[in-house]
Parts: C-alpha cells; structure tokens; sequence
C-alpha cells in the first residue's frame, strides 16, 4: 500500500455555489458534481467560501477554553444530569459511545425553547431551554452567534446536497423549515499527559460511531485527533484546515438516500500533550418528521449507484429504528446518557413507551 491510494478529504468551496446566480450556473454544476462524488465515495468534506467571519469561530473557541477552564464545580453547576433535555455539561467520562466511556467533556445545547407539557411525547422533551455559565457574561450571545450562523451554513449544504442529488429541493427543505432541529455541543479532549486524565477503556476522546444527525458541521482548532474511516475500512486523518468546516451526514440521510450518500463512521484521538476543542453543530429534520415519509425521496430501493457494502466499526444494531425523527434522537441521548435518563424518563411496560417523570428520581 503506497501512500498514494490513501484518499485526500477535499476542501470544498461553497463560494461556487450561486444555484439563483444565472451567470454561475457551469461553476455551481461542478460544485454539486464534486459533492455529489465526495458523499458517495469517501461521507466527509470540508467547506470553505461558508461566510462565517474568522472572527466569531476565535470568539467562540476562546469561550469555549474559558468555559472548560473554570473550576469543576462551576461547570458541575449546569450539569446536564439537571437537564431534562440532555442539555449542559458532561463531566470527563460521563458519555458513553460503542458502549464504552468518551474522553472527553461537552457542554450540550440548542436553540432556546420554552419548557413543554410533562404529558408530551418523551422525545420533544428534547426542546427546552439551556443552562449557561453564570461566571462567563459573553460567553451566551457569542456561542448563540455561533449557532446562527453554522445554522444558515448548514441549511445551504443540505439544499445543495439535495440538489445534487437530484430531488425536489423544496419539498425536502420543507422537512426543515424553521423549526429545524438543532443541537450544538462544545467539546474539550484534555491532553493525556495530566495524570488526572488517565483514560478509561479504549482511551480515545470519541469511539468510533455514525452521527445519528442528519447533517453535521464541525469546527475544529489547530490540534488535530479526528478520524474518519473508509469504505475499505482504513482510517484516515481529518487534518486542521483554518477557515474550514468539516461536514459528514448521519444515519437517517444515508438511508433517505438509499446509501447513494454514506454517513461515514469517525471517531477522535486525544493528543498525548495538547487540549483540543471542537464545536459540532447536528441539523435534523423538525422533530415530528416521519421517516417512512423520507423514502418519496427515493422510492426504489433497486437504484443504481448504491454503496451496498462498506466496512465499519460500528455495528448494525445501533442503527436506527423509530419512526418519527425524534424518536431516534431521544433513543441516541438515552444510549450517551444513561443517567439522565434514568432521572428524568422511565419505560412503561404496558404502553411499551417512554415517560417523562413528573419529579426527577434521586439516587
Ligand atoms: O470533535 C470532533 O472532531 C468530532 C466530534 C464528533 O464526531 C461528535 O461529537 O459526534
Ligand atoms: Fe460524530
């Protein structure tokens, strides 16, 4: 194996793609071919030509080091475990990916919403407000900023993938709308040289897993540790690219497509002696969205063009299952966070579904 049949992960520029611009039509066509053929083949890319201002992704790394250096308990104050919306800080170890421990810690939220009725679905309890750092003032608009505008990125790749996939692009941007489901975590992978981070079983920041998003956006800094694997099943590096963000697809996408799309499997190393951050932003469907209502798309599961075999890491069982969007969500924070759910949620037996507790159980 000569390092020549190693695959590059390419840099696409989205500053080609003017679909309204009549003079731009023969650039924007290549774009969506080199898009088309990036999904196909190797389900990851970056993006540069995104619009969002170095600026504001500075800003938000330094907020998010900020964040992660305060002291424990602080950052213990806005636990997720006090969320019933999967939504706050995950102490190191405390999530859970190919049922082993992650090294590393987040900070989970979205955009805001209102606390809905005890009574409703389990899964919408997904939407609910956020929890803040008290200590950072800045640290709330900047991160909020950030939010906006992956978001606006995010909602431009998915009409061009649609579009290069060759579907009806407003009938499939109605599955997002406004009501979009939207999740941003900020993540910290200390370096594995402070005796305080020893790792825990595989020892690896993330384990290798398949988004269940729909379209993620990441911004990575300049350290390096993410990996994404191949067809073949060989892993290759996602390299730092300043200016970037790197873009893969999730499970519910790869099967909308009928695998024409790959939602690639990736995992993260921790650095032997550097802090890394990352910022990954998860678009889904609006929360109702029934799946089954996804294959209009693509009605004939005979197509042409279909990536039916490729090797990964993760197996079968984890795929998804419900058939309304949220339900699969909700069963992935339920997998990542046993114990907020086993405060906040219980299993009935005889309805066979989900509940939210009316009060939290206390351990
Ligand atoms: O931190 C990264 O580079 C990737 C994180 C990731 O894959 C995830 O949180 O799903
Ligand atoms: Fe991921």
């Amino acid at each position: 194996m000569t390092v020549a049949d190693i695959p590059e992960i390419p840099v696409l520029d989205f500053e080609l793609y003017q679909p309204d611009d009549l003079d731009k039509q023969e650039t924007t066509k290549q774009l969506l071919k080199q898009l088309y053929d990036t999904m196909h083949d190797i389900g990851f890319f970056y993006i540069r030509g995104h619009g969002v201002p170095l600026s504001l992704t500075q800003a938000a790394f330094k907020s998010t080091s900020e964040f992660f250096d305060l002291p424990l308990n602080e950052k213990a104050k806005i636990a997720m475990a006090n969320s019933p919306h999967y939504r706050g800080y995950t102490r190191l170890n405390g999530e859970t990916t190919d049922y082993k421990q992650d090294n590393r810690e987040t900070l989970d939220l979205g955009r805001e919403y209102p606390e809905g009725p005890l009574d409703a679905p389990a899964y919408t309890h997904l939407r609910g407000p956020n929890q803040w750092p008290e200590k950072l003032p800045t640290f709330k608009p900047t991160i909020l900023q950030l939010l906006e505008s992956m978001h606006q990125v995010g909602v431009r790749v998915l009409r061009a993938m649609a579009q290069s996939l060759g579907i009806n692009v407003a009938e499939f941007m109605d599955m997002f709308g406004e009501d979009l489901g939207m999740r941003m975590k900020l993540v910290y992978y200390p370096g594995m040289d402070d005796k305080a981070n020893v790792p825990l079983d595989h020892g690896i920041g993330v384990g290798p897993h398949k988004d269940y998003g729909f379209l993620a956006l990441l911004l990575q800094d300049n350290i390096g540790g993410l990996q994404v694997q191949l067809l073949d099943g060989r892993w290759i590096d996602a390299k730092p690219i300043e200016g970037t963000f790197v873009v893969n697809i999730g499970e519910i996408f790869e099967k909308l497509t009928r695998k024409r799309f790959i939602a690639t499997t990736h995992r993260v190393l921790n650095s032997k002696n550097q802090s890394r951050y990352s910022i990954p932003l998860f678009l889904a469907p609006h929360i109702n969205c029934h799946i089954p209502e996804l294959d209009k798309f693509f009605p004939d599961s005979t197509g042409s063009n279909r990536r039916l075999e490729h090797k990964s890491d993760v197996s079968e069982d984890q795929l998804l299952q419900g058939d309304i969007y949220g339900e699969n969500e909700f069963k992935g924070y339920r997998r990542s966070h046993v114990k907020v759910t086993r405060k906040w949620y219980y299993f009935d037996e005889e309805q066979q579904q989900w509940h939210r507790r009316a009060t939290p159980l206390v351990d």
